[in-house]
């Protein structure tokens, strides 16, 4: 069965509240698409009014972040319940991002996974390489590493419904996207990763998207690649080029 192509906007740290739900209302009739799974992941403090702006219409919202405790003592952080209370259906977890400057690590990341599948939610894994090691030539190493040490003790139907970005760090905000060559090679290389660990019919399955510099002039390309299910948009995704990008055909 034909993978369903996945486009969801990272917003980063932007928009207030009230911006979020200018924007909502701004991208809705633009990203109207029921062949695509499309996702507003947004900061915690947007997620209720984003939830409440985007009702009765195909967005589905995430979340950017979210600890691997139920609840308790962990000062400024938000619980898989809160977030599912809330109407989260994804998150995106271990972005390079919160890896550079929060330093999470892949036993983080890993731990956060399995608690997103414990509450049903569906978590978007990040992983990429930097400049340096795409250079020294050890990428796909890398983010093997970073895929297999997420993706500890997760089954294969968890597995299957998950959705992995793939987001090199050097094409992350800098204009700079990665030939579709270079992603998809990357991505082929997960897919067989995730055979590897599990089997044909789990890397059949996973969704794995691709990150960094996506815009409305790229999208189409790099979204017809063989192992390319989508995006994970973060500049466009706050303009009404997000539109284009989920209607790239
Ligand atoms: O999560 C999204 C990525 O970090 C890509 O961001 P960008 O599209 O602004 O390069």
């Amino acid at each position: 069965m034909a993978r369903r192509k996945i486009v969801a906007g990272n917003w980063k740290m932007n928009k207030t509240p009230s911006e979020a739900v200018a924007l909502v209302e701004e991208l809705k009739p633009l990203v109207a698409n029921d062949e695509v799974d499309v996702v507003f992941c947004v900061p915690a403090i947007d997620i209720v009014p984003v939830v409440e702006a985007a009702k009765g219409t195909n967005i589905q919202v995430g979340a950017e972040n979210m600890y691997f405790e139920e609840s308790g003592a962990y000062t400024g952080e938000i619980s898989p319940n809160m977030l599912v209370d809330a109407g989260v259906k994804y998150v995106v977890l271990g972005h390079s991002e919160r890896r550079e400057y929060f330093g999470e690590t892949n036993e983080d990341v890993n731990k956060k996974v399995l608690k997103a599948f414990e509450h049903g939610i569906t978590p978007i894994m990040c992983c990429g390489e930097s400049l340096e090691q795409r250079e020294q030539g050890v990428t796909m190493d890398f983010i093997r590493q970073q895929v297999k040490v997420g993706f500890q003790n997760v089954t294969a139907d968890q597995a299957k419904t998950a959705v992995i970005a793939y987001e090199p760090i050097w094409a992350i905000g800098t204009g700079k996207t990665a030939t579709t060559e270079q992603a998809q090679e990357v991505c082929a290389g997960i897919r067989a990763c995730i055979a590897e660990v599990y089997d044909d019919a789990t890397a059949a399955a996973i969704r794995i998207q691709y990150g960094g510099s996506v815009n409305a002039a790229t999208a189409a390309d790099l979204f017809a690649q063989a192992d390319i299910d989508g995006g994970l948009v973060g500049g466009a995704s706050l303009k009404a080029d997000f539109g284009k990008i989920v209607n790239y055909k």
